[in-house]
């Protein structure tokens, strides 16, 4: 596993971020600091995402960055210009894996199903984001559909769900990475400058993780 995805395995959550504007990036990142998460996924679900990724690898090193829902080899790239240190995807696509294998970005495709695991580890992919891991069946779904990979020593991030009180529910399985989703960055408190109440969400995260995974 590369040093990125061990890091966050490390630090067991992954806070999943949909930032509307660049002037969000820096105070977003010092939250999160705050809060003791030094890693954050900016995703390129909005299109702030490449210079907020540019801006705090430049103005934030301390803070472990992330490129996610990267759906096209392109956003591979610009992930990779921008600084970012890793990148995941809701869903697996072979084309994105070349890209970031050919960039020496790790990558973590999405995976919901035993096919999608198989053809995901084939390619040689080892962390796989299990999504949307609630509606799909909790940690019972993912600890059934991972066994056959067990000796593959796949792991997984499951998001889609995860809040601060099922965190325990997935970090207890030895196949789960990390888990990772919004709810301790949410757009309306990025919206109302609310930082304090996402240092405070990070914080809560960060010690439930270390209570399971000291
Ligand atoms: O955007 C991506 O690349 C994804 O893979 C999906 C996100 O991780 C989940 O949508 C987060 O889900 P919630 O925490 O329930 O909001």
């Amino acid at each position: 596993m590369s040093d990125a995805f061990a890091e966050i395995a490390k630090i067991g959550v992954v806070p999943v971020i949909a930032i509307e504007s660049i002037d969000h990036a820096v105070p977003l990142a010092d939250a999160l600091l705050e809060g003791g998460l030094g890693v954050a996924e900016i995703t390129f679900r909005t299109e702030a995402a490449a210079d907020v990724m540019a801006l705090l690898s430049d103005k934030r090193p301390e803070l472990l960055l992330g490129a996610g829902t990267v759906l096209n080899p392109d956003q591979v790239k610009r992930a990779v210009s921008a600084g970012a240190a890793f990148a995941l995807a809701p869903g697996f696509d072979p084309a994105v894996v070349e890209a970031a294998e050919a960039a020496s970005l790790p990558f973590a495709p999405g995976i919901m199903t035993p096919s999608d695991i198989s053809l995901a580890t084939a390619r040689g992919c080892r962390l796989m984001k299990f999504f949307p891991a609630t509606p799909a069946g909790g940690p019972s779904m993912l600890k059934n559909i991972s066994a056959p990979f067990a000796h593959l020593q796949a792991k997984f991030i499951p998001t889609g769900g995860v809040t601060l009180d099922t965190i325990a529910d997935w970090l207890s399985l030895p196949e789960i990475a990390a888990v990772g989703g919004t709810w301790i960055a949410k757009a309306e408190d990025m919206r109302a400058g609310d930082w304090q109440a996402i240092a405070a969400k990070a914080r809560a995260a960060v010690a439930r993780a270390r209570e399971l995974r000291p």
